[in-house]
């Protein structure tokens, strides 16, 4: 059980939600305006770090999605002293790299995880800012197994219910705040 429910609902304030963007018809849910206020900043951290040791206790490897998880998935693994790799769009990561397509609320793209950055067998989180149709965290999911590592769970702090990403997602998903 989670008894933090005052200070997710000072999270849910923070949220600024903007109609038609980047298209006409999605309300765009920005985490930004969280991270313009320190207090309300640590307050998240405090809540990711918490949920992670009671909903994931045996992970060994926070993995983020580009760009918007990165700024979350550091701050876990950093206070949890556990490895942080990055899964990033098409293009960026060099050495050997893994890819695999997705499409999302908005778009199509290409994900990629460097080869070397997990070990086989190893129990890794995803974390992103949110799942909406769950295209990105379903690719990223399969990059993980690609590299034949675990994937113990995924986690979000924003997820978009009406849109059933959570069906798409085959790890156990936790998410902070439901739209
Ligand atoms: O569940 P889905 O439908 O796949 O959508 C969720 C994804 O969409 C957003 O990323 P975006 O690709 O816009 O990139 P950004 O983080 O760089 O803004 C968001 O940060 C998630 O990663
Ligand atoms: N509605 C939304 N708001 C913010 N980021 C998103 N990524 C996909 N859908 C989104």
């Amino acid at each position: 059980m989670n008894d933090d429910t005052s200070k997710v609902d000072i999270i849910k304030k923070h949220i600024s939600s903007y109609p038609d963007f980047p298209k006409k018809g999605i309300i765009f849910r920005d985490l930004f305006s969280i991270l313009r206020e320190p207090s309300v900043f640590a307050l998240l951290k405090e809540i990711l770090i918490n949920r992670v040791k009671s909903n994931f206790p045996n992970v060994e490897c926070i993995a983020a999605l580009d760009s918007r998880g990165f700024l979350l998935g550091p701050l876990i693994a950093l206070d949890l002293q556990l490895p942080f790799v990055p899964i990033r769009k098409r293009g960026k990561l060099p050495g050997k790299v893994i890819s695999e397509e997705y499409s999302l609320e908005y778009g199509k793209d290409v994900f990629e995880i460097q080869q070397e950055s997990i070990t086989q067998g190893e129990k890794v989180l995803l974390v992103d800012d949110l799942l909406a149709t769950g295209g990105s965290l379903r690719a990223s999911c399969k990059l993980i197994e690609k590299c034949e590592a675990v994937v113990v769970g995924c986690l979000v702090v924003i997820e978009i219910q009406a849109l059933k990403g959570a069906e798409k997602v085959d790890a156990p998903l936790h998410s902070i705040i439901k739209y």
